[in-house]
């Protein structure tokens, strides 16, 4: 029996032994595990939710297309933006530049109808490289500037009919079309100061901005942000951007692109030359290089508004190079007019400027020729003896050196050279002081310099006037934070568990 009871007994002291055993470890307990693995759980479950709630959207971009409807030439630009940041600055990137064949839309004055098939090889690109699903909510915006201006002061109605003809062409695509306008001079400025300033992220920084010069064919354009009186409220333009104020000048001066100056300066040398301008008078050139000698029409030089006077027909005349630089810029400074300025201060043909302010980005024309020439990190007086001593070299000389350029283009960087120095120097008043100011440039990261991007960027109301709200932490600081949070809340889970285990058990004994 007493085997039998202290059998008993002993069995009753290891059945109890192993109930405190029970109590004191909680995993024995099933509702204990439930709600641990359900904690840990869901802690995971928060972690991931968060991780791919957050994620950002790889490869989801939105698209706009802006052709650019220039004097010379039409270009097409695709911009692309992460889907999910429409308002953050430096998003909108250049996807594909596309340049038209041929040349400028105004050309098609006399068969306006070509005006826009002649869009059709880059509008083609844009269908193939834009993903179809998002064709319908890509903006097309066609903006003409100072060939087009021309043609409307030449011609109303043909200007109107090439504007019909490239909208009922670009209509034809499944892209949202948004119209096609001529911009005005102080747009193109404008836009083109956002574009540069967008780009290199001046916008959101009050630390400074970058001035913008713009070289075209037909119309040239300066425009920066100017701490003087702006006197006359054509050349004034307030923005705000990003919760900052700026008072930008700005000029667009029509007639004042390369193509144009070259023909008003061809038609200063006629005129100037005392022949009868019958057929055949010889015009002896200082912009060109010796030993260039091409026979062109009067029509050819003055076939422009821009160009005053005579307007003769299809007579002859040779044009012949002297290659002397310095007579060159005798001549190019004949198309400024400083007679007259009823401003305190002008740049050129009395129109008003304040002295240029900080630093500038030369682009597209102005960015082509100083490239091709060599010209864009010397000090103003080097710049200078170099281009002389380019527009002395022969002309057999420069063509044998570039058998691959466009004779067009090679035959007149003399004189571009040498009118970009003269606009630069005499026209905006550059010093060889604030020369290094200038710099030219021709893109900013991948995206072309010129109006088209802060067009597009306008119209979409990609900048916002204010600062736009943005989550107070980056995306890898706020991944990191749950992570160390959650984990926080599971190693302090964990020793509430003990903590709350131990001192219940040692009660338990106490009250027993
Ligand atoms: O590679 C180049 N070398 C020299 N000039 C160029 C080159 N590419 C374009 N250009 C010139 O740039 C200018 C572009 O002007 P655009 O056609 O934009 O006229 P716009 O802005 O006055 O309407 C034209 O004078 C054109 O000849
Ligand atoms: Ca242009």
């Amino acid at each position: 029996m007493g085997d039998i009871l202290h059998w008993s007994q002993t069995k009753s002291e290891d059945f109890l032994g192993r109930e405190e055993m029970k109590t004191k470890n909680p995993w024995h307990r099933p509702w204990i595990i439930c709600i641990s693995v359900f904690f840990v759980a869901g802690i995971i479950a928060m972690v991931v939710v968060a991780v791919v709630q957050n994620k950002p959207l790889h490869q989801k971009y939105k698209y706009g297309i802006v052709l650019d409807a220039g004097s010379s030439h039409t270009s097409l630009y695709i911009y692309q933006w992460p889907a999910e940041k429409e308002n953050n600055t430096g998003m909108v990137q250049q996807k594909l530049a596309c340049n038209v064949k041929g040349k400028g839309i105004s050309s098609y004055s006399p068969e306006p109808k070509k005006a826009g098939e002649s869009l059709k090889e880059c509008m083609d690109k844009a269908r193939d490289t834009i993903p179809n699903h998002r064709h319908h909510e890509t903006p097309v915006y066609l903006g003409a500037t100072a060939g087009m201006r021309l043609l409307k002061m030449e011609n109303d109605t043909a200007s109107e009919k090439v504007l019909e003809s490239v909208e009922q062409f670009l209509q034809t695509y499944p892209f949202s079309y948004q119209g096609a306008r001529i911009i005005t001079g102080q747009e193109e400025g404008a836009f083109g100061w956002i574009t540069v300033n967008y780009l290199n992220d001046y916008l959101r920084k009050a630390s400074g901005t970058l001035g913008a010069l713009d070289l075209g064919g037909a119309s040239t354009q300066i425009t920066f942000v100017s701490g003087q009186n702006l006197e006359s409220p054509d050349n004034s333009i307030d923005f705000r951007l990003y919760g900052n104020d700026y008072q930008l000048y700005t000029h667009s001066f029509l007639c004042y692109g390369k193509d144009q100056v070259l023909k008003l300066s061809l038609a200063n040398e006629i005129q100037s030359t005392n022949q009868q301008l019958t057929d055949n008078i010889t015009l002896q050139d200082p912009c060109f290089h010796k030993g260039y000698k091409a026979t062109k029409t009067f029509e050819d030089v003055f076939n422009s508004p821009c160009v005053r006077g005579l307007r003769l027909t299809q007579n002859k005349f040779v044009h012949v190079g002297l290659g002397d630089g310095e007579a060159c810029h005798a001549a190019v400074r004949k198309v400024f007019n400083d007679s007259r300025c009823t401003h305190s201060t002008c740049s050129f043909n009395g129109v008003f400027q304040p002295p240029v302010e900080g630093k500038f980005g030369a682009f597209s024309a102005f960015y082509f020729v100083m490239n091709f020439l060599n010209l864009t990190s010397y000090p103003l007086d080097v710049a200078k003896e170099q281009l002389a001593r380019y527009c002395a070299t022969p002309w057999n000389t420069i063509i044998q050196n570039h058998p691959n350029v466009k004779e067009k283009y090679l035959s007149e960087y003399c004189f571009s050279g040498t009118y970009i120095l003269t606009l630069l120097e005499d026209g905006y008043n550059f010093t060889s002081k604030n020369w290094k100011d200038i710099e030219f440039i021709k893109q900013i990261g991948d995206s072309d310099a010129g109006w088209t991007l802060g067009y597009m960027l306008n119209l979409t109301n990609m900048i916002p006037a204010e600062v736009p709200d943005t989550p107070p932490l980056p995306y890898g600081g706020y991944v990191t934070l749950m992570v160390l949070l959650s984990l926080m809340i599971l190693v302090l889970g964990l020793l509430a568990c003990k903590v709350f285990r131990r001192p219940t058990g040692s009660t338990q004994k106490e009250i027993i």
